[in-house]
């Protein structure tokens, strides 16, 4: 059996939720746990036997993923990463259909299909094992949610035994399931038959179905998911792995903590550890620290931290569940907490930047005009001066902040 594998990257108007963060670098490059995100979807796809192909599908230019690919190529030298862009948004289903050529090229049986923006510990060996046991064209990664968040995700009602998918609603209105897909798939190749079907119904049959959208995007979740279930050829692989969405800039800090979990049971050498003479920041919990970066020995850092290339961490600075990002600069007796620090950012000294966990999906930033309580964002280039306490706020590139300022969008 050979593999492919494709990765949603989606496109540049599809970051608005990611902002600030996305202003300087797409969604799906953010780095979380020292690496951008869709590298971890990589390298757990370097895992699979016989997966020698990965095609980034997205709408991005070409030139945003050239550093990628070439970091990509030397990660993960037996794969061969490429990316195609798609001229317009084409749907989660548009461009697989668009570029069906390409992807069957070689003859390859199962495709693997993950959505960009989830942190996840992608049991793909296991959807492997539980697919090749099914007679469907499609295993989704399914989860369970708590019952309120669940409509915000695909929702899946499956046979207890078998888990054949009888019924697969999208984003439904009311309550339908708990378990939901996590938009990661493993296909036969055959599907493409099926996606020439849906393709023929939704041009064929504009304004009959109301499920389906009236554009001229394909989608996975609409257009092909509901006929699929309905001939029986849909089933749903439940994971009790590790599995996030990362739709805002703040869900990137869990997403962090996941993966440097993960990363100390599977690569324990990738994380920071306390020197044995007590010489060196004291480290709690799992904390990865890039090389370049400089952290004074009289810091306290973690858990769930990561420092990137080239930070600088003064001394007497308490740092735990944060992003900290390229070239910034925490000064001495300063804290940050729940908080992620832009590119270049510099934080004073005797200052705090500190956010306030959330485990809800909610996307909005404010309601009834009042700023919801998240993590704090300092995009890129971004001053605080000292002794400022910055608290529950997002603040956008190049701000200088000399005052204090709490639950606020800092334009
Ligand atoms: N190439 C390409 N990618 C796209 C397009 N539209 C979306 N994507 C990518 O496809 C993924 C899904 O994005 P959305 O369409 O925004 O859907 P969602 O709200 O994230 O919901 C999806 O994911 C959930 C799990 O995180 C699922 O529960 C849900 O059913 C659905 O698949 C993302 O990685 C996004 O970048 C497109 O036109 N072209």
């Amino acid at each position: 059996m050979t593999y492919k594998a494709i990765i949603l990257v989606g496109g540049p108007s599809r970051g608005t939720r990611f902002r600030p963060l996305s202003l300087n670098v797409p969604k799906p490059l953010f780095p979380v746990a020292g690496h951008p995100i869709i590298w971890h979807h990589l390298e757990a796809l370097s895992k699979v036997k016989d997966l020698k192909e990965v095609m980034l599908i997205g709408f991005f230019e070409d030139s945003v993923m050239t550093r990628f690919l070439e970091d990509a190529a030397r990660d993960f030298p037996k794969m061969n990463v490429r990316y195609l862009r798609e001229y317009q948004a084409l749907g989660t289903a548009g461009g697989l259909y668009h570029f069906r050529d390409e992807i069957l090229r070689g003859d390859p049986q199962q495709l693997f299909v993950l959505n960009a923006d989830v942190a996840c510990s992608f049991p793909l060996n296991d959807m492997m094992q539980f697919h090749n046991k099914h007679r469907g064209l499609c295993t989704i990664l399914g989860t369970k949610v708590a019952r309120e968040n669940a409509n915000k995700f695909g929702c899946l009602v499956a046979k207890p035994d078998s888990n054949e998918v009888l019924h697969y609603v999208e984003k439904p209105e009311s309550f339908i399931s708990d378990l939901i897909s996590c938009g990661i798939y493993l296909f036969d190749c055959a599907v493409f038959n099926e996606m020439k079907k849906a393709m023929l119904n939704k041009t064929t049959n504009v304004d009959q179905d109301p499920y389906q959208a009236q554009d001229d995007k394909l989608r996975l979740e609409q257009d092909l998911f509901r006929p699929l279930a309905e001939s029986k050829k849909l089933y749903v692989y439940v994971t009790t792995g590790f599995w996030k969405q990362i739709k805002t800039a703040g869900s990137a800090v869990p997403a962090n903590a996941l993966y440097l979990e993960q990363y100390s049971k599977t690569s324990p050498d990738r994380l920071a550890k306390n020197n044995i003479d007590g010489k060196g920041p004291e480290i709690v919990g799992h904390v990865y620290i890039h090389p370049t970066a400089t952290v004074d020995p009289r810091s306290k850092i973690g858990p769930n931290v990561t420092i990137g290339p080239r930070a600088f961490i003064g001394k007497g600075v308490r740092i735990r569940d944060s992003i900290i990002l390229d070239n910034a600069e925490i000064k001495s007796n300063s804290c940050v907490l729940h908080s992620i620090i832009g590119w270049d950012s510099k934080v004073g000294n005797w200052a705090r930047v500190e956010g306030t966990p959330t485990e809800n999906y909610s996307t909005t930033i404010t309601e009834n005009g009042v700023k919801v309580q998240s993590i704090t964002i300092l995009a890129k280039e971004v001053i605080v001066k000292d002794e400022i306490i910055i608290r529950n706020c997002i603040v956008l590139p190049h701000k200088e902040l000399k005052n204090s300022f709490h639950n606020e969008i800092l334009m």
